[in-house]
């Protein structure tokens, strides 16, 4: 447990993004052994369609999240911010942004289109992960909310890794397969440039920074419950729940 947990001082913001930064060290789904052995080139051809099947859903519902924060942004400033967010990932037209990127690289790995938008095959645990961070950010105050997106800071090493380790490991990956990150590499960090100004200078009171750090901590558990629902399912010891998506020859 922190030793400073029982201490009402409040933290400068530079020590408030430190603890935020070691939540990531020890939390961030880059320490999964599913993300170990996607990124180590060590997994089948269908456990890699499981993957991007699940994490399509994530995809899908970050906008409805963001959607949510921004109803509860006070000014334009804030909310033409936020609003970059969604479209990052629905485009602005047919054809473009992440999500529409998500489903070439589902599609890329051999998975059917519609199938992955049905969001039919998901397993529960990710459908529950991932409206649990939907309903996080609906229900909680909107510092949390933006707390709770901070997991960006950790994602663009994560993403180099993933691209090398998979370029690298598997020969029916691409570069354009892949292309859905390439963009993300910028707009994290832009994302998290905002995100940690604003619970930088909005965590007035100690009460505050431990909240914004609860919910740093409670989306790491988002991200890596979703990790072991795939670890479950398809890896080890390969329990795919009734109506999951079953790889072809499983
Ligand atoms: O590839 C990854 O490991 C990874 C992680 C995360 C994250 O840390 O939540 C996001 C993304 N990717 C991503 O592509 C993305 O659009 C995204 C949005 C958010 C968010 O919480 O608003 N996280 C993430």
């Amino acid at each position: 447990m922190n030793a400073d947990l029982g201490s009402d001082r409040l933290l400068a913001p530079d020590k408030l993004e430190a603890e935020l930064r070691a939540i990531g060290a020890v939390r961030y789904h880059h320490l999964h052994p599913f993300h170990k052995l996607l990124h180590a080139g060590k997994l089948t051809r269908a456990q890699v369609q499981a993957w991007a099947l699940n994490r399509y859903y994530y995809q899908a519902m970050i906008p409805i999240k963001d959607a949510h924060a921004l109803v509860r942004l006070p000014t334009s400033e804030l909310r033409r911010e936020w609003r970059r967010r969604i479209i990052d990932h629905d485009g602005d037209g047919p054809g473009k942004g992440g999500i529409e990127r998500w489903l070439k690289l589902a599609e890329g790995v051999g998975l059917d289109r519609t199938y992955v938008q049905s969001t039919e095959g998901i397993l529960p645990g990710t459908r529950f992960a991932v409206e649990a961070y939907v309903n996080f950010v609906r229900d909680r105050p909107i510092l949390e909310g933006i707390a709770s997106s901070l997991t960006e800071m950790f994602s663009p090493d994560i993403i180099a890794d993933r691209v090398r380790g998979m370029l690298a490991g598997y020969s029916f990956i691409t570069e354009e397969t892949l292309a859905y990150f390439t963009p993300r590499l910028t707009q994290a960090p832009q994302d998290v440039d905002f995100a940690l100004g604003y619970v930088k200078q909005h965590a007035t009171t100690r009460a505050d920074q431990e909240a914004v750090l609860a919910a740093l901590r409670f989306k790491c558990d988002v991200l890596w419950a979703q990790l072991d629902a795939l670890h479950f399912a398809y890896v080890e010891p390969g329990l795919i729940p009734p109506g999951a998506f079953v790889p072809e020859g499983k």
